[in-house]
């Protein structure tokens, strides 16, 4: 039986005040070269929430439903939480789970799909802060699985997008009106084609996100028109990302004239995030009633108890060494592989120092 002593809930990290969105941006851009007004821009949407992002209260709330799941399953194992891009960083909290005694962490990373901002980046984040820390020899960080097509991150989504019809047509508006938009973050096309060339144009990233929306479309709207939209592209306009942006989709709808309402499924985020206050919520309705089509956002999964109780199954098959064969997943691309470890080169489960 694999052995962890924790849970290291590693997410993003995002700014609680005014003074924090600078720096929390100088963090996530750090050599990545994104235009000084596009930060600028991005800075706006933090301002316009008085600096807040609610990605950390989200985190907050997970790590104290994840714990209350565990102690309900009479499983005995902390739940720390460290951030990529604001306190808690992952340094501090890899110092926090040793000066405990833990030191088999195992990494819940709030990324569904398979990317490099997604998967590689946390990887590196784990690796710098077994250096930083001093502590590669003693502590080591695995992670589980990318979930997106796992149970208990689908299920939120078809329920999500089945209230969202049952409120449309409440409103007078047939399924034959609608069109349902699955919208996640455009990564640069490059970057996708590197997630998993083998899956086709787009890579991994890409079919990952076809494959979820098609079995969500199946179970909650059958029949009804969908597709896939883009959003909160950064970088250098010249770079090709993945399109088509969603605010351009719903211009095109407008333009076809047979769509009432749209139906917008924020399935590339685990939870609130200000891409989905700012850019959904905020610019995309906007653009839809701009259009006079009514529209409807689906909730991200958050804290619903199919997320947190799968969440801890995908920990719980970790721990018992279940074979792929037995991993529940929800589309033909899962279940998805575990991933190496991080730190202590040469590691393995018994020897977590990696000395022979
Ligand atoms: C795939 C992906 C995820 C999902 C996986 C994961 O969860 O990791 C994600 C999540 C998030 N991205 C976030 C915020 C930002 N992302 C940026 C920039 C970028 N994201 C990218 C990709 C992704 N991003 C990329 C390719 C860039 C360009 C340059 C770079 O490689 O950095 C920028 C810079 C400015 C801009 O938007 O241009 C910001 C502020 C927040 C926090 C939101 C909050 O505060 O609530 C979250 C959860
Ligand atoms: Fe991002």
């Amino acid at each position: 039986m694999a052995q962890y002593d924790a849970i290291l809930l590693s997410s993003f990290g995002g700014p609680e005040g005014q003074d924090e969105v600078i720096p929390f941006l100088r963090n996530v851009t750090a050599g990545r070269g994104i235009p000084d007004e596009r930060l600028e821009e991005v800075a706006t949407h933090y301002r316009h929430f008085n600096g807040v992002s609610p990605i950390n209260a989200q985190n907050r709330a997970l790590k104290a439903a994840l714990e209350t799941e565990l102690a309900a399953r009479g499983i005995d194992m902390p739940v720390y939480w460290g951030n990529r891009n604001t306190a808690p960083f992952f340094a501090d909290t890899v110092r926090e789970a040793h000066a405990a005694g833990d030191r088999r962490l195992l990494g819940l990373v709030t990324s569904a799909y398979t990317s490099y901002s997604g998967v590689e980046q946390y990887r590196e984040d784990f690796e710098r802060a077994l250096e930083t820390t001093g502590l590669g020899d003693e502590v080591a960080i695995d992670r589980i699985r990318e979930f997106f097509d796992h149970p208990g991150f689908v299920t939120p989504f078809v329920e999500g997008v089945g209230a969202a019809m049952e409120q449309l047509k409440a409103e007078g508006i047939p399924s034959d009106a609608v069109h349902v938009l699955f919208a996640t973050h455009s990564i640069p096309n490059t970057a996708a084609e590197a997630s998993g060339p083998e899956f086709g144009p787009g890579g991994a990233y890409v079919a990952q996100h076809l494959a979820v929306a098609a079995r969500v479309q199946e179970q909650a709207a059958p029949g009804v028109a969908w597709s896939l939209v883009y959003q909160s592209r950064s970088g250098d306009p010249r770079t090709p990302w993945l399109e088509p942006d969603i605010n351009d989709a719903i211009d095109e709808l407008a333009v076809a004239g047979s769509v009432k309402a749209v139906v917008i499924v924020p399935f590339g985020f685990v939870s609130d995030h200000m891409e989905v206050l700012w850019d959904l919520d905020n610019e995309a309705v906007a653009t839809a009633q701009g259009h006079g089509m009514a529209a409807v956002r689906v909730p991200t999964p958050g804290v619903h108890p199919a997320f947190v109780s799968g969440l801890i199954d995908l920990v719980v098959e970790r721990l018992n060494d279940v074979p792929d064969a037995e991993r529940p997943h929800e589309t033909t691309l899962g279940p998805w592989p575990d991933h190496a470890r991080v730190g202590a080169s040469e590691a393995t489960l018994d020897n977590p120092g990696g000395v022979a």
